[in-house]
Order: C-alpha cells, then sequence, then structure tokens
C-alpha cells in the first residue's frame, strides 16, 4: 500500500545558546513510513527525539536536512500559509488536556473554530459541533459549557473532537492518555481505535507507555537517541525485539498481570540464552 506519510533521512537540528556552540542534533537520520488508517506507535526513552520527530512533521521543528511527504508531496520548509492549508489533513493531539484547551472558551467555539476558518456557515458548524461531541463520547449540552468545567479525560476527548473537526487523514497523538487515570486511559485508547475504525485515519501515536503502544499500535517504532533503531509489527517488536536497546527498554518495561509476568520470565530468559555463546548456553543448561 502506498504510504500516506514517508519520512526519509530526517536530520533535526536545535540551535544551541553561546557563541560558536554547535547545534544539538535531536533527530540523527531518521527514515519512517505511515499507511494510510495506520497506527504507528512511536516508543523510546525520555530525550530519545520522540516529540522532536512529531513537531517536525507538523512543521515546528528545525529540519536541517532530509524530506517528509504527505501523500507524496514534500511539506517540509512549507509556508505558514501553505502549512494552514494542511492544517485540515494532518492535526495533533498533545498531552496536557489542561494546558491545551483554553480554559474560559465553551467547547462549541472551540471545535467551531476551525470550521469558521474554513468558510464553514454558523449553523452547519453548529451541527457538525453537536456530531463531533457525540462521536466522542460527549453529551450535545457540552457545547455550551467552559473547558473549565470538565475533567481530563472529558477534555481530551474535547480535543481529540478538536483535531478531528476538519477530518484529518493523520494526526500526531502526543502521549495523549499520559496525563490520565489508568481507567480513563483506557477508555480514552478504545476511542482513539473506535475513531480510526469508522474514518480510516492514521495515527503517529507516541508514548513512553509500552503498554499504551501496544494497545493502539499497528507497527511500533522504537527511537534511541535521535535514531529509529527498530520498526515492527507490535507483536514482533515487543516479543521478540532484535535491537538490544529494545530488548533493554521491554524487559524493563511494568508488567502488572501475573501472567504477563510469567510470560515475561520465560522471555527474558530466551534472550538471556540467545545472548549467551553457545558454550555458556550449554553450561547454563547443564546446571
Ligand atoms: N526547543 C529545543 N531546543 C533545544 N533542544 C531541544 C528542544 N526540544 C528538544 N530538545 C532536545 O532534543 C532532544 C529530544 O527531545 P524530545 O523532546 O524530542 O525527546 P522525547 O523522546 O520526546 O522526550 P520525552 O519523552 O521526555 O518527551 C532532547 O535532548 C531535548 O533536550
Amino acid at each position: 500500500m502506498t504510504a500516506l506519510l514517508t519520512i526519509e533521512d530526517l536530520v533535526v537540528s536545535y540551535p544551541k545558546k553561546g557563541f560558536r556552540a554547535a547545534p544539538f542534533r535531536a533527530l540523527k537520520g531518521v527514515s519512517l513510513d505511515i499507511r494510510p488508517g495506520e497506527t504507528m506507535g512511536l516508543v523510546g526513552e525520555s530525550g530519545s527525539g520522540k516529540t522532536t520527530l512529531g513537531r517536525a512533521v507538523l512543521g515546528l521543528a528545525p529540519v536541517e536536512s532530509g524530506s517528509i511527504r504527505f501523500d507524496g508531496r514534500e511539506i517540509s520548509g512549507l509556508s505558514r500559509r501553505e502549512r494552514r492549508a494542511l492544517s485540515s489533513d494532518i492535526q495533533v493531539v498533545f498531552q496536557d488536556p489542561y494546558s491545551s484547551l483554553n480554559p474560559s472558551m465553551t467547547i462549541g467555539s472551540i471545535l467551531s473554530e476551525p470550521l469558521s476558518a474554513r468558510g464553514v456557515s454558523e449553523s452547519d458548524a453548529r451541527g457538525r459541533v453537536a456530531e463531533l461531541l457525540d462521536d466522542v463520547g460527549l453529551p450535545s449540552d457540552a457545547a455550551q459549557r467552559r473547558a473549565r468545567d470538565f475533567s481530563g479525560g472529558q477534555r481530551q476527548r474535547i480535543a481529540i473532537a478538536r483535531a478531528l473537526a476538519l477530518e484529518p487523514r493523520l494526526v500526531v497523538c502526543d502521549e495523549p492518555v499520559s496525563a490520565l487515570d489508568l481507567t480513563t486511559q483506557a477508555r480514552v485508547l478504545d476511542l482513539f481505535i473506535e475513531i480510526q475504525e469508522r474514518t480510516g485515519v492514521a495515527y503517529l501515536f507516541i508514548s513512553h507507555d509500552l503498554s499504551v503502544v501496544r494497545h493502539v499500535s499497528h507497527r511500533v517504532a522504537v527511537m534511541y537517541h535521535g535514531e529509529i533503531v527498530e520498526v515492527g509489527n507490535g507483536d514482533q517488536v515487543t516479543a521478540r525485539p532484535v535491537h538490544p536497546y529494545t530488548q533493554r527498554l521491554f524487559m524493563a518495561a511494568p508488567v502488572p498481570h501475573p501472567r504477563r509476568q510469567e510470560v515475561r520470565r520465560v522471555e527474558r530468559r530466551r534472550l538471556i540464552d540467545a545472548q549467551r555463546t553457545p558454550s555458556e548456553t550449554t553450561s547454563a543448561a547443564a546446571l
């Protein structure tokens, strides 16, 4: 299938303060593609470059070289106006539902803002707002209330509704459930999946939480020090990681359920054995 988003050899460097200080290279030649309707999970430790990659796709990071193509068209280095035109295709949901919504605006205004900017009439926008609220499981009277009246989980539903208002084909989700409690996380994750099944939207789903990424992703990419060290389908990467960093990352992740703990123990044993030389394995087995 043709990719919706194709990133090739992407280098992003942040300028450093100070005379003659060399810029900091946050992405060191990243290549990745996302297909229509696919969720690409992006995991990696803090500082590995996940958010930078998401921001580069949104045109918010200083790209030094490489390319980002959306539907075959180069989108890095677009002017502001061209970027704005692209916002109906590429949207974002951020981590913090408290700072990403203006607390004093009504939900109706928050959701109709992107619609009016596209020239949608007031009455059509009202209808679309009602539809969007329904899509994310909020009552229609939410339109008259203000963002400050809603819980974190509800606010994240509103942020998702806002991202969906223009029917984008790709949403960059940057840690969209990290600020929520576990039960709310599960509900919001299911909402992401349900919306995708209905609309065919693709997600670049950034999270430091492996169980979250496993739950939503078709494929998973692992970042390490500004590079992607492994990409594969979720099961492959999580159950049979190839890169030593991915193996460490997955073995260190907490596994709350006793059955999963048992599976994890077996996986860990297998990995340790696989890393041993044949003679070490034989002698270990003999003990
Ligand atoms: N605006 C900036 N200016 C300078 N350096 C930056 C900037 N933004 C990020 N960095 C650096 O780039 C590297 C990658 O940061 P990034 O936020 O992309 O990582 P991350 O994997 O998303 O981390 P986290 O999971 O903690 O959000 C880090 O070393 C960070 O300090």
